[in-house]
């Protein structure tokens, strides 16, 4: 079964329409987006969160929680409220080695979640081969391809692939090795983005996912956490993103 997409706010074209909401998992990651954004931010209060309108750029920032339910459910709510151009997931990740070390800056070509499915005597089925739903969406290329050129041209260099979804946070080599065996060319894992894509495809708007490596993908080590660098790279990222573009790209397709 496809979603049904509906236009939850029809005849409001123009402005209101040329936004884009950015969907982080927690507050820090919201100041991070913010501080790479001219002007203040007025709070509005959703059922999925705090929502920072910005006044410098024309950015809403919502901190909807962490895992893709939550994420889901925030976007959703806010996606009802008011019509957008473009949605995008953000924030940190853990950064598959060896496309995406500490610090890097990523761009999905692919948000794809990797544990929705069943486990079977033959391995791991996904939702798809259950018969079910959809385990990827795929970012406007030309959106992508955008956002990769601006960063580059602000010497932040983002690796560009496929970006797992997972509820469970990577703690193993052997779950890192299957991981990238199953989604080869998987520069990072996260726990928002595929939970976001949903609610955009359901109102039909454009999504993409910009993550910053805080860690790497693999055996459990806290002490490894750059949590501060990944923040501020994610600061740097969206200084550099020409967002009106972005949206104007967005509509193109
Ligand atoms: O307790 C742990 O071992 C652990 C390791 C990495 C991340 C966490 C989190 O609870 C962070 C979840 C939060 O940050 C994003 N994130 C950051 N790194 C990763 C990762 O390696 N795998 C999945 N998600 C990561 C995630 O999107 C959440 O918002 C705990």
């Amino acid at each position: 079964m496809t979603a049904h997409v509906v236009d939850a706010h029809p005849g409001q074209p123009g402005p209101e329409r040329a936004r884009l909401l950015v969907v982080v998992a927690v507050p820090a990651e919201a100041e991070a987006v913010l501080r790479g954004l001219p002007g203040g931010a007025e709070a509005v209060p959703l059922p999925g969160g705090v929502l920072h309108r910005c006044a410098g750029a024309p950015v809403d920032v919502l901190a909807a929680g962490v895992g893709p339910a939550a994420a889901a459910a925030a976007a959703s709510a806010a996606l009802a409220a008011r019509p957008y151009g473009l949605v995008a997931s953000a924030g940190i990740a853990g950064g598959f080695a060896p496309h995406a070390p500490v610090g890097a800056t990523v761009l999905a070509d692919a948000i794809v979640v990797a544990d929705l499915g069943a486990e079977t005597p033959e391995g791991f089925a996904d939702v798809t081969e259950l018969g079910f739903g959809t385990v990827r969406h795929t970012p406007p290329p030309a959106v992508v391809a955008l956002a990769g050129k601006a960063l580059g041209t602000r010497d932040v260099d983002a690796v560009t692939g496929p970006v797992l979804t997972v509820s469970t946070v990577t703690g193993s080599t052997e779950r890192a090795a299957a991981l990238a065996a199953r989604h080869p060319g998987a520069a990072a894992e996260a726990m928002e983005g595929f939970g976001v894509a949903e609610a955009a495809a359901r109102y039909g708007v454009p999504v993409f996912e910009l993550r910053t490596v805080s860690n790497p993908v693999g055996p459990r080590d806290r002490a490894a956490w750059r949590i501060g660098e990944a923040l501020a790279a994610l600061e740097r990222a969206f200084a550099a993103l020409p967002v009106r573009e972005l949206i104007e790209e967005a509509g193109r397709g």
